[in-house]
């Protein structure tokens, strides 16, 4: 059997490949795990990472030809858009923190060195000129840069000006340049090495650490989550779904079969396909991925449910009982988790066939029950058609209303009555406003975690596909059979508590998505901010000053609001608010972790600052 070597030991100070670039750093190395045989390393300014051995080279080797002209991330950025520099009014320890987290750079020593940086201010004094006039002018500019692909553009070719002394100076590949003569033939052989290189990079992403209890995990998740769903379901078809009632019994396997609800759940994904490819509403752009490329999103949610509810109220018109739904509930999900698996399938073997830098970071384990599940490919398309992000806002978000509506009805047909009761009437609006309220502000899901970062598997198809529409609607489910009369005040104070939560999630989520999309947003100018080694800051007043997700404690007000109609008779209508606090918690641990890989030193600074995580004083 073959030995692990372990070329580097723990405390050695090399040079680090800063991941999806051919540019090293000095870091020093914490230790190597024996089985992924991955280096874990930590850059000047915080910046943990997972380097394989050949992303690393020897401090020594390299600084004998680089004269160790050594910048930490933050400094690679620095001309253009420094951390320091695009602050606009980030506290002055702040900004000292980052720039102390920098590496200092050592002044050329040798004459070959000087006679190189000779040659590389007569290259650059124009471009001084336009940096001096850019910097007397305000530094708007200078925070646009940092999210805006016009501006991503303007710094590539601006940094080709800026680059050629760098790379001759050595950040990576050092190479002397013999006269200016060949200058242009070297230029253009770095810059071939360098493409090369920075693909190699980005094929190899670094590996994150597994969620969701890893391997093992795996296996539990993707077998609960069906099994928990079917409880659910069982459970509230009851005559009394109290605990005391379980298990319920299992129906025999036919009963979950039927052709038709197959049909209306593929015509019902079919319908919004349609409608999501029309040539209507906005294209917007995503976030930057790994390669610097932005995708476009038709961003028509608001045009779709509308359409959709017109199409509804036309099916009703012709005879079309809705109450089908409630009476095939069962089916109906079941019909959907078959196209959760059928797709989540198609996604794992796609995947394979995916450009390295389109997988997700948290997918790419190696092993295939762990990457099924969380989703190898981070966004899957065909042509234009964007899966993840139609699965995540069509057919499940849409279809959730249309299962509530559908509940409303047969609380009418089963309890005898002429209109819905009030508690069925605030499930019903309450959450209609959050679905309509999402793909109104659609765009802004462009920003969240899902589709940053997650992969799309078998959590997110089943998730978008069975979960939201079949367990978020349990509430509605519930009044269906147990209805619970409402006194003036209690819904007062409910629809208060919703509306509250509903203004920190809206304000906050739009505050964090504004601030994302265009840091220089004027209406943005009186919040402070911690720059961050990548290059993006961090919000550290407003919304995301009292704690570090305000997003999710208005929405976690919001799912108080949708449990309280329901009474506390039972603990079924009280699932979704249990499962989104642990969803949450976990989902809040997950974005921290992630954060503090990306952002290092500027993150524990935010932490520092904004000390509660979802509830103030709390927790
Ligand atoms: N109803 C439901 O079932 C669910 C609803 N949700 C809701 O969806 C929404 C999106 O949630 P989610 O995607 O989990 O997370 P967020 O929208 O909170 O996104 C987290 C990301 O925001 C960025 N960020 C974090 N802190 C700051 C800061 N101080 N300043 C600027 N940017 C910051 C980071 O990304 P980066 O720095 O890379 O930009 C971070 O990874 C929430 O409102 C949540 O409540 C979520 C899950 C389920
Ligand atoms: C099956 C697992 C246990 C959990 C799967 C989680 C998913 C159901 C959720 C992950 C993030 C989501 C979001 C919404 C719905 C639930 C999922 C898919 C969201 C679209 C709901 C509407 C909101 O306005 C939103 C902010 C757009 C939500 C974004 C995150």
């Amino acid at each position: 059997m073959k030995m692990p070597t372990v070329k580097y030991q723990r405390g050695d100070m090399v040079m680090g490949r800063w991941p999806g670039s051919n540019l090293y750093y000095e870091v020093k190395v914490l230790g190597l795990d024996a089985k992924s045989q991955l280096y874990t390393v930590i850059y000047k300014d915080g910046t943990e990472l997972e380097l394989k051995e050949q992303d690393i080279k020897s401090a020594a080797g390299f600084q004998s030809r680089s004269r160790s002209r050594s910048r930490s991330p933050s400094r690679r950025r620095s001309r253009s858009r420094s951390p320091a520099r695009t602050t606009r009014r980030s506290s002055s320890r702040t900004a000292a923190a980052v720039a102390a987290a920098a590496i200092t750079e050592s002044a050329p020593s040798s004459r070959r060195d000087a006679k190189l940086k000779d040659s590389v201010e007569v290259r650059l004094s124009p471009l001084q000129q336009t940096k001096a006039a850019e910097n007397n002018s305000n530094n708007k500019h200078e925070k646009k840069e940092e999210n805006n692909t016009a501006n991503e553009v303007n710094e590539k070719s601006e940094a080709v000006a800026e680059a050629v002394p760098e790379k001759n100076q050595g950040r990576y590949n050092l190479r002397r340049r013999k006269d200016d003569g060949d200058f242009k033939s070297v230029e253009a052989k770095v810059e071939q090495l360098e493409e090369k290189e920075a693909k190699l990079a980005a094929a190899t992403p670094p590996s994150t650490p597994l969620d969701f209890g890893g391997k093992i995990g795996a296996y539990f998740w993707l077998l609960f989550l069906p099994a928990w769903v079917l409880f659910l379901l069982l459970q509230v078809n009851l005559e009394d779904p109290s605990l005391a009632n379980f298990p319920p019994p299992l129906p025999p396997l036919e009963a979950f079969w039927d052709v038709q609800a197959l049909g209306f759940v593929i015509l019902w994904i079919l319908f919004q396909a349609v409608l999501y490819i029309l040539p209507v509403g906005k294209l917007s752009e995503g976030m930057p991925l790994r390669s610097g490329e932005r995708l476009k999103y038709r961003t028509n949610g608001f045009f779709a449910i509308v359409v959709s509810s017109v199409a509804v109220a036309a099916a009703m018109h012709k005879g079309f009982d809705l109450t089908y739904i409630h009476s095939h509930f069962l089916q109906l999900t079941a019909a959907s988790f078959i196209i959760s698996i059928l797709l989540s399938t198609y996604l794992y073997v796609r995947s394979h066939y995916a450009a390295p830098e389109q997988l997700a970071l948290g997918g790419s384990s190696g092993n295939v029950v762990y990457d099924f599940f969380k989703g190898h490919e981070l966004n899957p398309r065909i042509k234009n058609f964007d899966l993840k992000f139609f699965c995540e806002m069509r057919p499940g978000l849409i279809g959730w209303c249309l299962i509530n509506f559908a509940m409303a009805l047969a609380e009418m047909k089963h309890q005898g009555l002429n209109a819905p009761s009030h508690s069925m009437i605030l499930v019903n609006l309450f959450q209609l406003l959050y679905v309509v309220d999402g793909l109104w502000n659609e765009e802004a899901i462009l920003t969240t975690m899902d589709l940053m970062h997650d992969g799309f598997g078998f959590m997110l198809a089943f998730g978008d596909l069975v979960w939201v529409p079949f367990t978020y609607t349990l509430q509605a489910y519930y009044l269906v059979s147990w209805p619970n009369p409402l006194s003036l005040p209690a819904l007062g104070a409910i629809v208060t508590l919703k509306l509250v939560g509903f203004y920190i999630f809206r304000k906050s989520n739009s505050e964090k998505n504004a601030f994302r999309r265009n840091p220089s947003d004027t209406r943005l100018s009186h919040l402070r901010n911690i720059p961050t080694a990548t290059g993006k800051s961090l919000l550290v007043s407003g919304w995301w000053g009292v704690v570090r997700h305000p997003n999710y404690l208005g929405d976690l007000l919001m799912a108080l609001a949708w449990s309280l109609p329901c009474g506390f008779s039972h603990l079924l209508p009280w699932y979704y608010m249990i499962y989104f606090i642990i969803l949450l918690v976990h989902r809040d641990s997950r974005d921290m972790s992630e954060c503090r890989r990306k952002y290092g030193s500027a993150w524990d600074e935010y932490c520092r600052t904004v000390r509660y995580r979802i509830i103030p004083r709390v927790y």
